[in-house]
């Protein structure tokens, strides 16, 4: 973490102040316990030899108390530091997914939904990992380390050197090979995100992998991804496995420097037995928390990228809703005037021009890719033209509250987006509708035929596919009415519909008498409205009345 990510994670944990406090108690604590403990047990080895049986006794209860102060301390530290973490995560997560509600719909033109929520979910797990367990307890244990050998160069600096002799050995022996290790474990994350994805992707895609007879293909390409991951974990875990032996070994070579050091000074009566029994202690209770080290060091690793990304998401720019008007209702007018709009660097509309009076209907026309949905996603304010202003009543829409601009607004899509819940729900959606506002709409669209009152209440499925296309239509169609919005787009919002249902939605919209926006592609639907722009390659190549426009344009004879 580079220094301003370290501050502000640190500032971003001080409203845990209280607890905070505690877990450095509980860590001081713990660790000048474990500076004593073994320091008894050699007491209790020398009560031993002088055969002093109540000393022992003493000896082995303070031991006891001993061990139940640190489990004490140990508790108190994972139990406030479990809440401090989670409640770091919870406070960062809350505020990513708010800012990603607020950031403008461009942010997420280039970057994969995927993506996104495995930082939202993955990254946040990554903190947690370092902050709950790994930051604390090896926090303890090198402190706990640093107090130890201060206490053993007291009792006896000669020996004391000599069982700090393979501490350098073990530190070389972890970060020489915690770099591979950790590589390999990188290598293991990424297998296996690559074999879920490919297992995702074609379970979404299950009915076109059997429509072309595909099976046997993914099943193959499963297993060689599935074997990948398998050969990369063997790597990985072979390398752990050798590194713990490792670890193993130099513990043991730490014990025997001690015993046989210290031997020859309890034979020449330097010192007492239970000294050397203490010193072995000792040197035992270095080797976890050191061999944790690289652990420590993956973790911390991890949590630095995570923090950035999360960061870089807490920071990213929203899109301001600084307003001077709030709208109530639409009076006479909209006006694109030389609207011109890109997507990075790809010119999308160029110079538009266009009015629609308040009661008239406008059909867009043009082939796919003309610029018909951004001229519809500028209208609505998803996007600011690079240059031009959108006007409505006469001021520009940039100046207006955004939240009560759209609410002008009924957008009928012609893939609605559904969430998990009931149809009513989904329905309602947005509003403090009743259930009989809903009945009554579905009564005066007359499309009693595609839901039944108790269809209502039936689940929409994931993603809405428990519903027909039609249904799915109907659905977006309803949302979007019940608003009673000034001005309905729609964007082949009929087009799933049998001709018999799509006649009487259409008549039913129509009959509401509001300004419409018909994103067309039947003739039929564009032949009725009062005004018509024909749209190609981003710029406006004809208008006027829709005979008109089909006319010179050699699609009506
Ligand atoms: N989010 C985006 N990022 C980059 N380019 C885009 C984006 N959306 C659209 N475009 C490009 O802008 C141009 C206009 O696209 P637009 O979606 O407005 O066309 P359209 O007329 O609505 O087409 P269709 O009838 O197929 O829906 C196209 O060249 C398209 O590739």
């Amino acid at each position: 973490m580079n220094n301003y990510s370290i501050r502000r994670v640190l500032r971003d944990l001080m409203i845990y102040k209280k607890r905070l406090y505690l877990v450095s108690m509980a860590i001081i604590g713990s660790s000048i316990v474990a500076m004593i403990g073994p320091y008894i047990i050699g007491l209790a080895v020398d009560a031993i030899t002088h055969r002093d049986l109540s000393l022992i006794l003493d000896f082995g209860i303070i031991y006891i108390i001993i061990y139940i102060i640190n489990y004490a301390f140990e508790r108190l530290r994972t139990y406030n530091m479990t809440y401090i973490s989670q409640g770091f995560i919870m406070n960062l997560r809350n505020r990513e997914f708010e800012r990603l509600q607020y950031v403008p719909l461009g942010y997420y033109t280039y970057r994969k939904a995927g993506e996104i929520i495995s930082r939202i979910t993955n990254d946040g797990e990554a903190m947690s990992d370092f902050l709950t367990f790994q930051m604390p307890q090896v926090l303890a244990g090198v402190i706990g380390i640093i107090f130890s050998m201060a206490i053993m160069l007291y009792l006896d600096w000669n020996l004391a050197l000599y069982s700090f002799i393979v501490i350098p050995l073990l530190l070389i022996t972890v970060f020489s090979i915690s770099g591979k290790i950790r590589n390999y474990y990188n290598e293991t994350r990424i297998k296996i995100a690559r074999l879920t994805g490919f297992a995702s992707e074609s379970i979404n895609g299950i009915s076109s992998i059997k429509e072309f007879g595909s099976e046997q293909r993914f099943i193959d390409e499963f297993s060689v991804k599935n074997y990948e991951n398998y050969l990369a974990n063997i790597r990985a875990n072979r390398l752990g496995s050798i590194f713990s032996s490792l670890v193993d070994i130099i513990q043991a070579l730490g014990i025997i420097i001690v015993i046989g050091v210290g031997a020859t000074q309890v034979i020449n009566h330097t010192i007492q037995i239970g000294l050397l029994v203490s010193f072995i202690v000792y040197v035992q209770s270095f080797f976890n928390p050191l061999a944790q080290l690289s652990q420590f060091y993956n973790s911390y690793q991890s949590s630095k990228v995570a923090i950035k990304r999360i960061y870089s998401i807490i920071d990213e720019e929203q899109d301001d809703n600084k307003y001077k008007y709030k709208i109530e209702d639409f009076g006479s007018e909209i006006k694109f005037e030389n609207v011109s709009f890109s997507y990075g660097s790809k010119l999308a509309l160029k110079n538009i021009n266009f009015s629609l009076k308040r009661g008239e209907k406008l059909a867009i026309i043009g082939k796919t890719g003309a610029g018909k949905s951004t001229l519809i996603n500028l209208l609505l304010r998803f996007y600011r033209p690079e240059s031009g202003e959108i006007k409505i009543d006469n001021i520009n829409i940039n100046d207006v509250d955004i939240y009560s601009y759209r609410s002008l607004f009924g957008v009928i899509l012609q893939e609605p987006l559904l969430f998990n819940g009931s149809i009513m729900d989904n329905i309602k959606f947005n509003g403090n509708y009743t259930d009989d506002d809903v009945i009554n709409l579905i009564k005066r669209f007359n499309l009693e035929g595609i839901f039944s009152e108790k269809d209502l209440y039936e689940n929409v499925g994931e993603n809405g596919h428990g519903l027909s296309q039609g249904q799915r239509q109907a659905v977006s169609i309803l949302r979007a009415m019940i608003r009673n919005p000034e001005i309905v787009i729609m964007d082949e919002a009929t087009s799933q519909l049998d001709p018999e249902t799509e006649e009487i939605i259409q008549n039913a919209i129509r009959s509401v008498n509001k300004t419409f926006i018909v994103i067309a592609h039947h003739l039929s639907t564009i032949l009725d409205s009062d005004q018509a722009i024909l749209l190609e390659n981003g710029e406006i190549k004809s208008t006027g009345t829709p005979e008109h426009v089909l006319k010179i344009n050699g699609l009506l004879d």
